[in-house]
């Protein structure tokens, strides 16, 4: 679970005391997540997140966040939107923390991924970048390439409690990494972290997104590349290349990849593998005492990062 914040009721009531959204009739913090503290909030009138922003989230970034999901919710998109206290304003604080009060999305997220939720996925996420496509704000992703080496740096030599050797070894794929990492790709804005937990089934098809809060302006293929692996892996650790092939087939419905995307694909996935295993390799050493939360396991991606690293070229894939 994560609560890294804990509010209590008397300060809940206090909080929601500014919003006009009914009477509070239930209130529990999330069993899920890592990043931010989530409550469930029953109202009179509706069901709301409220998210207190912790560690990662910059307070400066939080109006792109923000702004982002209610420049898709008015296009259309099922995406979480800010709901404004009475004074307008979208962005509070509480305890001490940056905090918001977004809309509750119905659906499910589904832990055993069938290839046809690829697919569906594919198409909500380019559906994403085009909605995306006039969004005014930018935010360079503070998580690509560039932020990898200071946080290999930060878990030092520690990493090798893991395994032994581990740091050396991210060492070399990273430096291999800096050296190759495409650059002139169609860029936009885009999720940076469509994970299971962060998409939403209604019958078999996508109902909705959230968790926003690594968005940024970066290459879309990037977003196709985390997908890759966070969703086209199985238990097993074996990469389903049926899922994959949906996956993209689901986005070429909505926007086409260009040659040079497809191309890059494996370089993508390589690095967005290191990216995923960084911060949760971070996580584990350095996750705060008494914090309702379950880090995740880095060696999951350590695995994955094996596999790209073993991969021929965009046909492995499925390109
Ligand atoms: N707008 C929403 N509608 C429905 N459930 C939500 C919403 N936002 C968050 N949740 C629930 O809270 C959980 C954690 O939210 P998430 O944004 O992924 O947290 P974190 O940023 O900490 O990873 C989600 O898995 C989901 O169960
Ligand atoms: N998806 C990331 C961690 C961020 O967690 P989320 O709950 O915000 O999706 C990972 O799996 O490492």
């Amino acid at each position: 679970m994560a609560v890294y914040t804990p509010v209590s009721d008397d300060e809940l009531q206090t909080f929601l005391a500014d919003y006009d959204i009914g009477e509070v009739t239930s209130f529990a913090g999330i069993a899920e997540g890592v990043e931010n503290s989530n409550f469930l909030v029953r109202t009179t009138r509706s069901t709301y997140i409220l998210t207190l922003y912790e560690k990662r989230v910059k307070s400066d970034d939080l109006p792109f966040f923000v702004g982002l999901m209610e420049h898709l919710a008015d296009k259309g998109l099922s995406c979480p939107r800010p709901v404004p206290s009475r004074d307008g304003a979208t962005l509070r604080t509480l305890n001490g923390r940056p905090a918001a009060v977004v809309t509750f999305l119905e659906g499910m997220w589904h832990r055993r991924i069938q290839p046809a939720y690829c697919r569906s996925l594919g198409a909500a996420m380019a559906e994403m970048h085009v909605a995306g496509a006039d969004f005014p704000m930018t935010r360079a992703n503070d998580l690509s390439v560039a932020g990898w080496r200071p946080l290999l740096e930060a878990c030092g030599m520690q990493s090798n409690q893991i395994y032994h050797g581990l740091y050396n070894a991210l060492n070399q794929e990273l430096g291999f990494l800096e050296r190759v990492w495409p650059t002139g790709l169609p860029t936009g804005t885009i999720h940076a972290d469509l994970f299971p937990d962060n998409v939403f089934f209604l019958g078999g098809e996508v109902s909705g997104i959230i968790d926003f809060y690594f968005a940024c302006t970066d290459a879309l293929a990037y977003d196709l590349a985390i997908c890759l692996n966070a969703w086209c892996f199985e238990p097993d650790g074996s990469f389903n290349v049926t899922k994959a092939r949906q996956l993209v087939t689901g986005y070429q419905t909505v926007r086409t990849l260009s040659a040079a995307e497809r191309e890059a694909m494996p370089i993508l996935a390589r690095g967005s593998a290191l990216r995923f295993l960084l911060t949760r390799l971070y996580d584990w050493l350095n996750h705060p005492e008494g914090a309702f939360v379950k880090p995740k396991d880095p060696m999951e991606y350590h695995q994955k990062l094996r596999f790209h690293q073993s991969a021929s070229g965009s046909a492995a894939y499925g390109l």
